[in-house]
């Protein structure tokens, strides 16, 4: 396992132990978040915790499944105690870029449902400012290149995002345009724009939703609290 992954496995670890008995919680994706699953379904294991989870990508649930967290959803339950999540960037006002595996939509609903959102990232992601991450957009299929165009002329060359050449569908079945905006001055506008154009469905700029960063460096564990 390379350093960077080390660093991943730490914060996940870490994550898990914030899981509380009887809690519901909200589980991001990414491969941060993957190690925070395997964590938690070990103490679902050995401690006996009590808690269900709600994942935001069906590859999370798969996870879930795969390592013992019980899972429930938003038919039954409409608030969650805490979400885990990964992250992109982080910026010092703990403003996010999300959706670089492309679960921005179901991530962005997981955490507003929640009392508490802990980012988990390696130091790699944190930035002075967002934006050298290209932020990713999830929009609708329907004249997704008419979309796109209304994006362009805030600043930035939106790039249908591809998989296996074709282009990637969301969980959501939607597409995906990764926009370069380089250095995003002031993120809660742009976020504010961009959601007012008609067919963007949702954006990677996460504004004032973190409460907590456990962040993985060389040495070690930094836990910053808003
Ligand atoms: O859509 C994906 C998510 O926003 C991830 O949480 C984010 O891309 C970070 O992923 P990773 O932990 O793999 O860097």
């Amino acid at each position: 396992m390379n350093t960077q992954d080390q660093l991943k496995k730490a914060v996940g670890e870490k994550a898990a132990l914030l899981v509380e008995d009887g809690m519901k919680v909200g589980i991001g994706f990414g491969s941060t978040v993957y190690w925070f699953v395997r964590a938690l379904g070990e103490r679902v294991k050995q401690e006996g915790l009590d808690i269900k989870g709600i994942p935001s990508s069906i590859l999370t649930g798969e996870w879930a499944k795969e390592f013992g967290v019980p899972l429930t959803d938003f038919a039954t339950t409409k608030e969650l105690d805490i979400t885990i999540d990964g992250s992109d960037e982080v910026d010092p006002d703990f403003q996010l870029i999300k959706g670089g595996g492309a679960a921005l939509f179901r991530e962005k609903i997981i955490a507003q449902a929640a009392k508490k959102l802990v980012i988990i990232v390696d130091d790699s992601k944190m930035v002075e400012h967002l934006g050298a991450f290209a932020l990713p957009v999830e929009i609708l299929q329907f004249a997704w290149e008419r979309t796109a165009y209304e994006i362009e002329k805030l600043g930035c060359t939106p790039v249908l995002r591809l998989k296996d050449g074709e282009p990637l569908i969301t969980d959501n079945g939607n597409y995906i345009v990764d926009c370069s905006f380089e250095k995003i001055k002031d993120p809660a506008d742009l976020d504010r724009k961009l959601q007012s154009i008609v067919g963007v469905v949702e954006t990677g700029l996460f504004i004032d939703m973190a409460d907590t960063i456990i962040i993985g460096g060389s040495e070690g564990i930094t836990i910053k609290e808003k």
